[in-house]
């Protein structure tokens, strides 16, 4: 058993598609073939390629198929009696909904919501005044009157029906018009059609409510059947058969009495009397293609999937413009089962009456957002009109729909219209665009609307780098502060430092999306982005700092702003290397060596560990402890609302930041002057207390040889005294 004959597939069939290597269905053949093969209707929408073709034709062949054993072998039970050769409602000319009794004189419909109607099974034409009484039987909405056989079955809502409603309104192509009174159960409707002078008129209980409508002269040539249209109501007919309540006057006669030469037989209840019998001109599917080519394609299938299928054979006829129409119209009359063709030739071939629709079961449109797209939606539902909804043996009309998109307006609104409760078999989902975007097709003329021109700083911001980026960049530098400040004192550190800028630029340029730069445009971006939290820092401290009473927008540093300005600082969220020089502001890429800087051993006034920093490291860390508190909470917002002064004010903001950043450094000059001065103070300090060491030693030195030249002296005193 093939894996296709599991899903219900006949072995002959099984057996062909086993020879073209089809092992399994595709995954809309799984689902589409049992569908149709249980006789529902079925919408598929599937990738090109993806095996739509064999999901409808193979159980379209098997039925037709089975059908066509079945009437070899007499096997045929006819569900639905013949239809007398009376004047009745047609019980196939009728939607769904409405519900006819087996002699055809009454018809209901129970569904509160639509309307749904009936014709008779046979109409009038060319000459002659003809009339019939209509009967409410029930309370509830009716529509009654006369309508062609291409007409809506909903009658007076297109130009070929012609209707009076309980509401006392006429209506013609949904032109709902006040005309006679209004009307309700128990009430006999007289309907009356004159071909002679065109005239349709009304009576309601005898009463003559006047003429409803003008037929022109070229609408009389067209042959006119009772029609009803219900919503929850019921009525009764009499076509003549029996005495009329209120007998027309005049030359107007029961239609049933209608001479032979003026009277038509119903098309789409032609099929009754004909019974399962088949028709050589009549198939049991119409297959419609948008092209010649994908009509050809899907011919070809069928009869590769056919090979097996014998006693009786499938005949299948491909119907496509560019093939001689005789040969066409010939084969048609010898038989065929299965029509595949494009819109153009069927409906030649249908409304010349070379190809019928009466015992058509299956309705199929391929690439039907094609078809609609084509124009082709009057067509298929003209067609659709015409085929009878209930077969001979009492199977329901069913309608193959197949789609790029099922979700394109028009597919679905069709669907809706034509299609009895179908199955969606959908593998390619609606469009991910929330209902919130709302598409808008805005028509520019290029040459005079030159708008594009500044539009393409918009395109050009794709190549921006993508959130993802910035967030790996940031986290490779966190793990390598020295690298995010750009601080190599030699030659290795510089070389060591261009290795990691290239390891974290293939990273970037080969995962998280966004842009793809080179090495050293990677280390500008970050030498860029540095220098934007700079000025967004000390903007937002200016604005902190402002006053007034205005609404201002403070701009805060989002999560990663935050961490860049950590690891400037020299700290980074996951801990700075204390050894570091500090380099906070100053950043040029294409020269990482560290900057000259002024060596302070300590300061007495901002009482500093004793590190080295320069004189901008210094200024800033001034700042950075005034503004630790407010810095040290990283915020997500970007932007919050305070009370600002005034808008006039802002942008004197960045010029005011400037200035402040200026009086720091000024101050901070100043205050490495001092140091200077003191340092000087000391060293003179300590010349001093060493002059006066050195003065004191001096003067120890001094009494120390006035000591040794008083003991001299005392020593020659005494010796001059032995000498006396
Ligand atoms: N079950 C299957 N196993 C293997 N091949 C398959 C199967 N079903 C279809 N194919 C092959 O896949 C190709 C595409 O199939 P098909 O033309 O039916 O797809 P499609 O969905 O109708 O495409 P398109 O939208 O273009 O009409 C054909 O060559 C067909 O022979």
């Amino acid at each position: 058993m093939t894996a296709f004959e599991e899903f219900g597939v006949l072995s002959e069939l099984g057996k062909a598609i086993d020879e073209m290597d089809w092992n399994l269905p595709t995954d809309v053949q799984a689902e589409a073939i049992p569908l149709i093969l249980g006789g529902g209707d079925v919408l598929m929408a599937a990738e090109t390629g993806s095996g739509k073709t064999g999901a409808f034709c193979l159980p379209i062949l098997q039925i037709v198929w089975e059908t066509l054993k079945d009437i070899q072998e007499g096997k045929t039970s006819k569900v639905i009696s013949p239809v007398s050769t009376e004047w009745t409602m047609s019980l196939f000319d009728r939607t769904d909904a409405l519900a006819v009794t087996p002699d055809g004189l009454r018809c209901q419909s129970r569904d509160q919501n639509g309307w749904h109607g009936c014709r008779a099974t046979k109409g009038v034409h060319t000459k002659g005044a003809y009339y019939y009484e209509a009967t409410v039987t029930d309370e509830g909405l009716c529509r009654v009157g006369w309508s062609t056989q291409a007409a809506r079955l909903d009658l007076g809502t297109d130009s070929l029906g012609y209707g009076f409603g309980g509401t006392g309104k006429k209506s013609n192509a949904k032109n709902f018009e006040d005309y006679g009174n209004a009307y309700g159960k128990n009430d006999v409707i007289g309907c009356f059609l004159n071909l002679n002078n065109g005239d349709i008129s009304y009576t309601i209980n005898g009463e003559d409510m006047g003429v409803a409508f003008k037929l022109n002269q070229s609408k009389r040539c067209d042959c006119y059947f009772p029609a009803i249209v219900l919503k929850n109501a019921e009525m009764s007919f009499n076509f003549g058969s029996t005495p009329f309540k209120y007998p027309p006057k005049g030359d107007y006669v029961g239609i049933s009495r209608a001479s032979k030469d003026c009277v038509k037989q119903n098309i789409v209840s032609a099929v009754a009397s004909t019974g399962a019998k088949q028709v050589n001109n009549a198939p049991q599917a119409i297959i419609i293609e948008p092209s010649r080519e994908l009509a050809e394609q899907t011919c070809n299938q069928i009869t590769l999937f056919k090979k097996y299928l014998d006693n009786p054979k499938v005949r299948e006829l491909l119907v496509v413009g560019g093939i001689n129409v005789k040969d066409q119209i010939n084969q048609l009359n010898s038989g065929v089962d299965i029509v595949v063709g494009t819109p153009g030739r069927l409906e030649d071939l249908i409304q010349g009456g070379y190809l019928a629709l009466t015992h058509c079961r299956f309705f199929v449109l391929d690439e039907a957002d094609g078809l609609l797209k084509a124009g082709c939606g009057e067509l298929i539902e003209r067609l659709h009109r015409q085929i009878p909804k209930i077969t001979s043996d009492g199977r329901r009309l069913q309608m193959v729909v197949c789609s790029a998109t099922l979700h394109a307006f028009e597919v679905k609104k069709m669907a809706e219209k034509l299609m009895h409760f179908p199955t969606w078999v959908d593998l390619k989902g609606e469009d991910a665009v929330p209902e919130t975007v709302h598409h808008v097709v805005v028509n520019v003329d290029p040459q005079r609307d030159r708008g594009w021109e500044t539009q393409r700083s918009l395109v050009e911001r794709v190549s921006h780098p993508s959130s993802a980026q910035v967030e790996a960049l940031v986290s490779f530098l966190e793990d390598r502060p020295s690298l995010a400040k750009g601080l190599m004192k030699n030659r290795n550190a510089k070389a060591r430092a261009i290795k990691e800028w290239e390891k974290i630029s293939t990273i970037l340029n080969c995962s998280c999306g966004g842009t793809i730069k080179s090495r050293q445009k990677w280390m500008k971006y970050w030498s860029d982005k540095k220098n934007a939290v700079k000025k967004k820092c000390a903007a937002r401290n200016a604005a902190r700092l402002g006053t007034g009473e205005g609404v201002e927008e403070v701009p805060e540093l989002s999560e990663i702003e935050e961490r860049i300005l950590a690891l400037m600082r020299g700290g980074g969220l996951g801990g700075g290397d204390e050894h570091l020089q500090l380099k906070v502001f100053d950043d040029n890429v294409n020269d990482i060596d560290v900057e000259s800087k002024i060596t302070i051993n300590r300061s007495p006034l901002l009482n500093q560990p004793s590190s080295e920093l320069t004189r901008k490291e210094y200024a800033t860390a001034a700042r950075q402890s005034d503004n630790a508190s407010a810095t040290s909470t990283p915020k997500r917002r970007t932007f919050r609302t305070v009370k600002r002064s005034p808008p006039s004010r802002r942008p004197q903001y960045s010029s005011i930041a400037d200035k402040l950043l200026k009086l720091e450094d000024q101050r901070l000059a100043h205050e490495g002057r001092v140091v200077k001065v003191m340092e000087e103070m000391a060293r003179t300090q300590n010349v001093l207390a060493e002059g006066v060491k050195a003065q004191a030693e001096a003067q120890k030195s001094l009494g120390e040889g006035l000591k040794v030249l008083g003991e001299g002296l005392k020593s020659l005193a005494e010796s001059m005294k032995i000498y006396n």
